[in-house]
């Protein structure tokens, strides 16, 4: 018996020295600056960050001090270069996505955003590629749609008061949109006529608990996927242990975009054509397998639709809510003055504004300074601002270092848009350097990923730009705005994964609030 315990032991240790010995001497990683033993030796340190939401701040700081290549993992690396980004992201490249986005997976099912392999993405992409083109999203039915939340979002202001929490007004405007967008009249809430039903729906998405709940998703996904399918007595022992209660962030946007589904899938064709002709749903239902042997079965078209409609909410209207907090501060003054005489200066005809007298979407596309504002928002506040991993099936040299096949790489437009060799004074709300003729606006924008690029770039950019200009344009024609309750010096939070984002050079953060007022010009 005490021989056979001192084999296992023996063996256990040897495994143990030729694991270290591998891990900091032998593999093609060992070369690859590391910010310390433990990042080499474990998943579970760069785990740790994530746990304590420091994880993209840290990586920054590792990149500043370490170089454009450092390894954050016995398997996984981070870059941030230029070279690297064209290697990794770059149109063809071959890089998947890995398994840390099987958290977007809905119903149980692969959508566009949690699909691996580029051959899948691409049969789903090359349906509805076409219901985000800009030529699409500009014209017709869809500008309709978005020039009419604006006019709603401006309605509401004068309704419901011009002092307000914007975190949560803009998440209305941009989930009436997105609903409309995905399912016609099947799903399109009714936030901003003020549904409170359709408003609840948001609850959830701003309860705190949901970064626990995302850091279990990513890095016990078994454990945690067992914990909520419990039922029944094992289901009163599962909830002591759950990493956030009932209902978890989403759970009301997910029923609701069943109940979407469900009500367009049971209507009748007719019906369809005449409530959602053009609608993302119906794209996808004419590649149902009831059409095409090989096609799409309900809860394919559930999960595609429903990631849509989580991928765009959050990020449009953080986006919006951080571009209008900036141009409130007092600091910012002179940025909201050049945004205001821009939008003013378009002359009052049917060919820059709608019956309604909202700027046109394909009118507002073309502002300078509205895109500027934009731009320099996403630049410090990127609404997906962390890692973006990818892995590929074969080695591959990237920045000189030799990469074995399915190592996880990655980078993140925090660092990118940080890069203080191609941005001057990094950390500052700056619009005017994006049409500054003596900045490296083409180096600039080479840098500028906060849609991410190549094969999976973000689908739904031109209908979030859509979004945000036209709204950006329709305010400030009619009110200047000023930060209230010391929001003047109180940075809003975004959650994003696991981790909080906020202006840093703020003493202070309130997560999920905003406050500003809003003053008739
Ligand atoms: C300011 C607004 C937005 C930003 C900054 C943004 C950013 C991004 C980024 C960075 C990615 C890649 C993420 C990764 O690989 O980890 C992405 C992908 C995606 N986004 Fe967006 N997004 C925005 C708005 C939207 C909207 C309005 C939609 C509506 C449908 C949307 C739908 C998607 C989808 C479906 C993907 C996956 C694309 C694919 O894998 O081919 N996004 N987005």
């Amino acid at each position: 018996m005490s021989i056979t315990i001192a084999l296992v032991a023996t063996s256990g240790l040897a495994f143990l020295v030729y694991y270290i010995c591998w891990c900091l001497f032998f593999s093609p990683l060992s070369r690859i600056p590391s910010p310390g033993i433990l990042f080499a030796l474990t998943k579970w340190r760069l785990a740790y960050e994530d746990y304590k939401g420091s994880r993209t701040r840290k990586i920054y700081a590792f990149h500043e001090e370490y170089g454009p290549a450092i390894r954050v993992g016995p398997n996984e690396v981070s870059f941030n270069s230029l070279s690297a980004l064209r290697t990794i992201y770059g149109a063809g490249s071959g890089f998947e996505r890995t398994n840390f986005y099987h958290m977007f997976s809905i119903y149980g099912r692969r959508n566009m955003f949690s699909f691996n392999s580029v051959s899948q993405h691409g049969e789903r992409k090359k349906i509805i590629a076409n219901s985000y083109a800009k030529s699409t999203i500009l014209r017709g039915n869809n500008a309709r749609i978005i020039e009419e939340k604006v006019q709603k979002y401006l309605e509401l202001l004068e309704r419901e008061g011009r002092q307000n929490n914007i975190f949560l007004t803009l998440h209305y405007f941009s989930l009436d949109n997105i609903t409309e967008f995905l399912y016609g009249h099947f799903g399109k809430t009714g936030c901003l006529d003020g549904v409170e039903k359709d408003r609840d729906l948001l609850r959830d998405v701003i309860a705190p608990g949901g970064r626990r709940l995302s850091w279990f998703a990513v890095h016990h996904p078994k454990l945690t996927a067992w914990l909520y399918s419990r039922t029944g007595f094992m289901g009163c022992i599962a909830r002591q242990f759950y990493p956030m209660q009932k209902p978890t962030p989403y759970t009301g946007i997910r029923n609701h975009a069943m109940a979407a589904f469900q009500a367009f899938s049971k209507a009748s064709p007719a019906k369809r054509v005449e409530h959602s002709g053009s609608s993302v749903i119906s794209k996808l239902w004419k590649h149902h397998i009831s059409d095409k042997e090989d096609g799409l079965d309900d809860l394919d078209i559930a999960s595609e639709c429903a990631d849509e409609l989580d991928g765009g909410t959050d990020t449009t209207s953080d986006t919006l809510m951080f571009a209008i907090w900036e141009l409130s501060r007092p600091e910012h003054k002179r940025f909201q003055q050049k945004l205001i005489d821009e939008v003013q200066s378009l002359s009052e005809d049917d060919a820059n504004f709608n019956a309604n007298g909202i700027p046109r979407a394909e009118v507002t596309d073309k502002l300078v300074y509205v895109d500027a504002v934009i731009k320099e928002t996403l630049r410090l506040f990127a609404p997906i601002p962390a890692s973006e991993p990818r892995s590929l099936s074969k080695p591959i040299t990237i920045d000189g270092y030799l990469i074995p096949a399915n190592t996880v790489v990655s980078m993140s437009p925090y660092n990118l848009h940080r890069n203080a060799r191609v941005f001057k004074d990094p950390h500052t709300f700056n619009p005017d350097r994006w049409v500054d003729p003596s900045q490296d606006l083409a180096e600039m924008k080479k840098l500028f990923w906060a849609f991410s690029s190549g094969g999976r770039m973000c689908i739904g950019m031109h209908l979030a730009m859509a979004e945000m200009t036209t709204l950006l344009a329709a305010i400030y024609r009619k009110y200047t705005t000023e930060p209230r309750d010391n929001f003047g010096l109180v940075s809003p939070g975004i959650t994003s994964r696991f981790e909080v984002f906020y202006d840093e050079k703020c003493s202070s953060m309130r997560e999920h609030e905003c406050q500003i007022e809003f003053k008739p010009q």
